[in-house]
């Protein structure tokens, strides 16, 4: 085993060339063996092996700088920066996340998650670099998915003006995780299809390189020369207009090719692309031909490529999925939106039956709520389904293009909530507390499945910016029964008991009810409402509750600040109640990686953890 002998980029230089195919492959088997254990990012991360030797032969790394997109890629990068072993608890709460992380280790330059950063960040640290005189090369490292985001653009327009060396990897292979979608992914097909020219432009420059006394400035002049030539003759000028050199496409699994074009692109004193093709999921033929399923994947069976997981019920997506295609099928005017999300949202379904009314716009989160504000202003029903984390990019166009001018836009707003093992960059736990800050924004969150459904249709009907939020994985289909007519602001009473009144938000109920009948077993009948409206919030209720109950009990899967226990705690105080509030929420912290169960036992936020917070902060102190 090669591998084993690798702890550093040096161990792989030491390597004879030769070597490269087999240590490949052998990375390839480590990274299945372990996704198939842990679950991951296979497929992306099986396209990118040859390119990430091809990097951590040509830089000087840690040293130098590699800036992942989205980072779901880097597997292979951390493989060869010495943390082999970490793989043992890939992803597990305190082990490696699957993500580049800085305080993981000095060859992580610049954490990530979201997509479409790379090139804003890369260019922040080459301003460092030579701001500072310091001499490193720093390579952005985006995909053709993550170039569908606008902040890619920008990135771009602003290197446009640098002087300096920085080197953009754009790793194409055709995929977001679903089809690449839109203009700029043809025009990439298109370059991916005509390589002629810059083979041409490629063989002058190396055979002129090679003639004693021809040094780098003239063949660069020499290049530069034909460019006139080369509108006519290659696509690929979109980034030689904004004077990024623009190279390519070139196989993404060559390594020496690779080497050797990375060598030549730290010489140039500006900003250049290198354009690679490269096959998701390389290597593996389940991931090859299902490139969307092991693009995130759960434990699978390696000979089958199945998963192992058990499937325990239907999920609040799919639950989603379903509400929304029986609701179009009834009302044309009904759209959907999504950023490159139409799998995990749900809206696979919706886009087979209704192809004309779904609009995957690639990763641009901002553009499609703008988007669907416009087709509300229009006369349309447009529903955004977008993940909470991912949403938190189109702030100002929720409240500037949607809440300011009161647009009937529904948000469909999935993971939100702890999602677990993707971590940090992922969790849906800041979403109450950004939507609560808009005027005239609705903010539901389902109790159930069936709730979902209620809450949908309702929110579709009601004619104001209205966001329906709920989170990952299985839906609880407890209380059933509990099914009273959606009022917009009004939350639901399902026990009525006495002295401390739970209040649970959304997918909380399940806990909630755990914790109404672990206070029950201590002889307390509590009260027990599911809130539904974060916003506006039912301040009847309220007041009935803290002038009946001694406690207010809020549960919420949200960050403490700016939360619903916030709310309620602020409006309790000023109406000068004296009933005591206790905020079940998530810490004013980032929360890493991990099972959610666990996640949840460690942020209080479990029943047991709850049950015995009332019993200190409450009943103990009343007795
Ligand atoms: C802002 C944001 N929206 C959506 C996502 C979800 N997402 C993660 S990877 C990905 C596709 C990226 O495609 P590409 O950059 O081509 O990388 P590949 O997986 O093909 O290697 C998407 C949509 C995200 N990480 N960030
Ligand atoms: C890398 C990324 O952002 C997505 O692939 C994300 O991991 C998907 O999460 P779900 O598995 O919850 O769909
Ligand atoms: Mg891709």
């Amino acid at each position: 085993m090669m591998l084993e002998e690798i702890r550093s980029p040096e161990d792989l230089k030491a390597l004879d060339p030769a070597q490269f195919p087999a240590l490949a492959e052998e990375i390839r088997q480590f990274l299945i063996e372990k996704v198939s254990e842990h679950g991951g990012h296979l497929a992306s991360n099986l396209g990118v092996v040859e390119l990430t030797m091809a990097l951590h032969l040509a830089l000087n790394l840690p040293e130098d700088k590699i800036v992942w997109d989205v980072g779901h890629q880097s597997y292979t990068h951390k493989l060869l920066s010495g943390r082999r072993e970490d793989f043992e608890s890939l992803r597990e709460y305190g082990g490696m996340s699957g993500f580049p992380k800085r305080r993981e280790s000095e060859f992580d330059s610049f954490d990530t998650g979201h997509s479409s950063t790379s090139i804003s960040a890369g260019l922040g640290l080459v301003e460092a670099r030579d701001r500072l005189h310091e001499d490193y090369t720093v390579v952005s490292v985006i995909g053709d998915g993550a170039l569908s985001g606008g902040m890619a653009y920008e990135a771009l327009n602003n290197a446009s003006r640098l002087k300096s060396n920085f080197i953009i990897i754009l790793n194409d292979n055709h995929m977001s995780i679903s089809e690449s979608t839109g203009g700029f992914s043809k025009y990439l097909s298109k370059i991916r299809v005509g390589s002629g020219y810059n083979n041409l432009k490629r063989d002058v420059s190396r055979g002129l390189s090679k003639v004693p006394g021809v040094g780098e400035p003239l063949v660069e002049n020499i290049v530069r020369a034909k460019m006139a030539l080369k509108q006519f003759m290659v696509p690929g000028m979109f980034f030689e207009n904004l004077d990024i050199t623009y190279v390519g496409p070139m196989d993404g699994h060559n390594i020496p090719e690779m080497v050797r074009i990375l060598e030549e692109a730290k010489k140039f004193e500006r900003p250049i692309l290198i354009h690679v093709k490269t096959k998701k999921g390389k290597g593996y033929i389940p991931a090859e031909r299902y490139p969307v399923k092991f693009h995130g994947v759960g434990p699978f069976c390696i000979e089958t490529g199945k998963s192992v997981e058990e499937k325990k019920g239907i999920s609040y997506t799919e639950a989603f999925s379903h509400t929304i295609c029986r609701l179009a099928e009834k009302d044309d005017k009904i759209v959907a939106v999504t950023a490159a999300m139409p799998e995990g949202t749900g809206l696979k379904k919706f886009a087979a039956l209704y192809p004309d009314r779904l609009f995957d716009v690639g990763i641009a989160e901002e553009h499609a709520v703008t988007f669907a504000a416009g087709m509300a202003a229009g006369g349309l029903k447009p529903v955004v389904a977008v993940y909470s984390s991912f949403l938190q990019r189109a702030y100002d166009q929720m409240l500037h293009d949607v809440c300011l001018q009161k647009l009937p836009v529904v948000f469909a707003i999935d993971r939100a909530g702890l999602v677990g093992c993707d971590g940090e960059t992922h969790q849906g736990i800041f979403d109450l507390s950004y939507l609560r800050s808009m005027p005239g924004m609705a903010v539901f969150a389902p109790m159930n499945k069936y709730e979902l459904r209620n809450g949908l249709e309702f929110g579709i009907q009601a004619g104001v910016p209205f966001a329906v939020r709920y989170p990952r994985g299985t839906a609880y289909s407890g209380l059933k029964e509990y099914q009273d007519p959606i009022e917009l602001g009004k939350s639901e009473v399902i026990y009525r008991g006495g002295e401390i009144a739970l209040l649970s938000v959304g997918s909380m109920m399940e806990t909630a009810v755990q914790v109404h009948g672990k206070l029950k077993e201590s002889g307390i009948s509590a009260t027990l409402i599911n809130v539904r409206f974060v916003k506006p919030m039912d301040k009847e209720l309220l007041d009935d509750l803290a002038k009946t109950h001694g406690c207010l009990v809020t549960m919420e899967e949200n960050v403490i600040c700016g939360g619903y226990g916030e709310a309620v705690s602020s409006y309790i105080h000023e109406r000068g109640y004296g009933a005591k509030v206790l905020k079940a929420a998530v810490p004013d912290t980032f929360v890493e990686h991990g099972p959610v169960d666990i996640l949840k036992r460690d942020l209080g936020l479990d029943a047991d953890s709850i049950f015995q917070r009332i019993k200190n902060e409450y009943i103990r102190k009343e007795s």
